[in-house]
């Protein structure tokens, strides 16, 4: 692979990176990150698929149990001790080849192991590659609540090589296009009608399709982060459908629904939940449901979640302030608004109606 063949996206945050997307990309990256000792986190699937890739970036290698349920605190725990053990000091860098859940907890160890040490992400999930390596929000799960323990810790790079996706089984690739169904949503009308006009080809994975929704998702991603890297304001929007989201996967304990289809759940909720405040009509979300459907993701809850315990969860969720829970809600595609002093008697009807 060329280097002309390789896009470089520049993040202007207060650390600022660039994200590389390409093809075969082992020896670009090789020469990225050479000069610091460099050691690996990635996960059981990964691992298995691509021992020899990650053989030729480092011999030092932390290998997660696949899935949300690794995203804890006791495996935060092994890998410091990972880190311990192989001799890191504060001029080594963790890579993190791997999905979000990877890149979550590796980049929250990195930000906190000696105050922090070098970051880069290789993402190798469609999710991971549209969104969690980009804009340096890193966490674990605790208790019953999703990302409760994390930091803000942009990476050094990140190298988007997206031969890593012909791994990757198609109910995670799926998963991946509720993130960018909201970018659609949230603030870009073009993309919406994008997807929705290759549906096809997005189940077909057809190459070019994917390379295009990847580069123009990181550019809604980045354009978000430059303008509020630390989430005051804008920056929320990127949460779309996410607090219902998150009450869903916890109260299922992550074993029913990947993260992405928990957030197409409850971008479905978000809907409902704008209609009700009477900021859209039914064509919208039914829009969306089809757009959901037709690419093969869920738009309703397929099991009995109570609606009290979800709000119960709703509570605690990061964007609160002052015991006010704050939603993303919709105008109509591109037109997003920050909502609070919503009564709980519309937000349960929400959540009822989504199932
Ligand atoms: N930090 C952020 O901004 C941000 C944004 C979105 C999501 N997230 C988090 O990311 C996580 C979801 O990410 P995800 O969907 O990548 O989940 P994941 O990391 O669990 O990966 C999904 C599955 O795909 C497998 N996999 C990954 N790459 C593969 C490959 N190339 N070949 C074969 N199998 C492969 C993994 O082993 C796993 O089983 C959630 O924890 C979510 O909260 C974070
Ligand atoms: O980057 C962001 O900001 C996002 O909100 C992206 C989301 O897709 C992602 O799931 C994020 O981890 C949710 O953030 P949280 O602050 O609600 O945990
Ligand atoms: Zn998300």
């Amino acid at each position: 692979m060329h280097e002309t063949d390789i896009k470089q996206i520049d993040v202007k945050t207060t650390s600022p990176y660039s994200v590389f997307v390409g093809e075969c990309m082992l020896d670009f990256i090789k020469e990225r990150i050479k000069g610091k000792k460099n050691l690996i986190l990635t996960d059981s699937n990964v691992f298995s698929f691509h021992e020899k890739y990650l053989n030729n970036i480092s011999k030092d290698i932390f290998v997660l149990k696949a899935g949300e349920e690794s995203k804890n605190y006791r495996e935060l725990l092994r890998i410091y001790d990972f880190l311990i053990d192989r001799g890191a000091d504060r001029y080594s860098r963790l890579v993190c080849v791997g999905g979000g859940v990877v890149g979550d907890i590796g980049g929250f160890a990195a930000s906190t192991y000696m105050r922090g040490i070098g970051l880069v992400h290789v993402p190798t999930s469609l999710l991971a590659m549209v969104d969690s390596s980009i804009g340096g929000k890193t966490a674990i799960n605790y208790g019953n609540l999703k990302n409760i323990i994390g930091s803000f810790y942009q990476p050094e790079a990140v190298f988007v090589d997206v031969s890593f996706l012909k791994t990757l089984p198609d109910r995670e690739y799926i998963s991946a296009f509720a993130e960018i169904v909201k970018y659609g949503i949230i603030r870009d009308k073009e993309l919406f009608e994008f997807l929705g006009a290759n549906i096809k080809a997005i189940r077909d994975r057809n190459d070019k399709v994917i390379r295009l929704l990847i580069e123009k998702s990181i550019k809604n991603k980045v354009e978000v982060v430059e303008a509020d890297e630390k989430e005051k304001g804008l920056r929320t929007i990127l949460n779309f459908g996410h607090t219902f989201a998150h009450a869903i996967e916890s109260l299922t304990e992550y074993k029913v629904y990947l993260h992405g289809e928990a957030v197409a759940i409850g971008m479905i909720m978000a809907l409902g939940l704008s209609k009700r405040l009477e900021l859209i009509d039914d064509s919208l979300i039914n829009q969306v449901r089809s757009l959901l459907e037709g690419m093969g993701l869920p738009y309703r809850l397929d099991m009995d979640i109570k609606a009290e315990e979800a709000y119960e969860i709703m509570l605690k969720d990061k964007k609160n302030k002052e015991s006010a829970l704050r939603f993303i809600l919709t105008r109509g595609v591109g037109n997003s608004i920050i909502s609070s002093g919503i009564a709980k008697e519309v937000i349960m009807d929400a959540i009822n109606e989504g199932k």
